[in-house]
């Protein structure tokens, strides 16, 4: 049965095109615009004899027009259709977003399909962009990446002093002994205890005991390198791994935080307490056959700060 042309089903069709919620414009193969519907002249604020016969660059200079052409004339040659994704480029053209839940964007994000317009006679005259708003998917998507980006984040920090917690630091170390045996190159480890922390405790109680040790963890922050790994290895034990670095370094390094950490002043009740750290330094070598060896090094040169009397910082000697 052939299909009979009923000029009220062309009126509806106009109808529909005018009042679904995508833009929707035809343009000629020079992207001059023919149709253009009422979403668009919403969110551009120009209306379709406005834009007539304007080409699509003219009215959005934002297009990279390289990148669109090539894309459009591709999908005429095909004969298929082709489409832009928003995790690829988030918006075609920029039009402000209006969406209330979308704080987060100023701008309307899109994806768009570019579907070649065949006529009677076989020829490919006409391209149609189908706009679509996909802000609200978008902004969801980034704010749930955002939130596991941070839940990520925390779940490799110690809560109190955020620095890495011990589970983290020591896949950092195994990662670091790993390149160290491959490399061969320096690496060392400075392991740290805050001195008679039991007592900070009992006097002073258990918040100010907590406030010495984010005081600490914040001095060792600051006076790491980006590269190093700072963790706090127990309640009041702190560990360092510092990579392409020697004894020596190491030495130095655990000499400046121990005068650090000695001059700072914690308030309580408007008095300043004082308190300091004991420390050992270990270095890997290639004869180590785990990174426990180095971390257990660095702990006997702790313990024999603590044993010498303790505010001092012991380097491991081979035996
Ligand atoms: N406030 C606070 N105290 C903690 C935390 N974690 C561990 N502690 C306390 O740290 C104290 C550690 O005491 P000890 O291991 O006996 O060592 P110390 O008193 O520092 O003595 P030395 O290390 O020998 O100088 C214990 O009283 C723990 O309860 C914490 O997160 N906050």
């Amino acid at each position: 049965m052939a299909a009979q042309f009923d000029i009220n089903e062309l009126h509806w069709l106009l109808d529909i095109v005018q009042s679904i919620d995508v833009g929707v414009v035809v343009t000629d193969r020079d992207y001059r615009v023919e149709v253009w519907n009422s979403f668009m002249e919403n969110h551009s604020g120009r209306s379709a004899t406005e834009v007539a016969q304007k080409t699509l660059f003219e009215l959005f200079p934002e297009i990279d027009q390289a990148w669109f052409t090539h894309k459009v004339e591709t999908a005429v040659m095909l004969g298929t259709r082709a489409f832009t994704i928003w995790e690829q480029r988030p918006n075609l053209v920029r039009f402000k977003s209006y969406q209330p839940i979308t704080g987060l964007a100023d701008e309307m994000y899109q994806n768009v399909t570019i579907l070649p317009l065949r006529s009677t006679n076989g020829a490919t005259d006409h391209v149609c962009l189908i706009i679509y708003d996909v802000t609200g998917v978008a902004v969801n998507k980034r704010q749930l990446e955002s939130a596991n980006a941070q839940l990520r984040e925390l779940a490799l920090r110690d809560g109190l002093t955020g620095l890495l917690n011990r589970r983290h630091w020591e896949q950092c170390v195994e990662h670091e002994f790993a390149r160290h045996m491959r490399y061969e190159t320096p690496v060392s480890l400075v392991i740290f205890d805050i001195d008679h922390f039991k007592a900070v405790n009992d006097t002073y109680g258990h918040q100010t005991g907590d406030e010495v040790i984010r005081e600490v963890a914040r001095v060792t922050r600051s006076m790491a390198r980006e590269t190093d790994y700072a963790g706090r290895y127990g309640g009041e034990e702190f560990v360092v791994l510092l990579p392409d670095t020697d004894l020596n370094g190491a030495r130095q390094f655990a000499e400046r935080l121990r005068l650090a950490i000695s001059k700072l002043r914690v308030e309580h009740q408007d008095r300043p307490l004082q308190f300091t750290v004991s420390l050992g330094v270990a270095c890997l070598d290639t004869k180590m056959s785990n990174h426990a060896e180095l971390i257990e090094r660095a702990d006997k040169a702790l313990y024999r700060s603590k044993e010498s009397g303790r505010n001092q910082t012991t380097v491991f000697q081979d035996e």
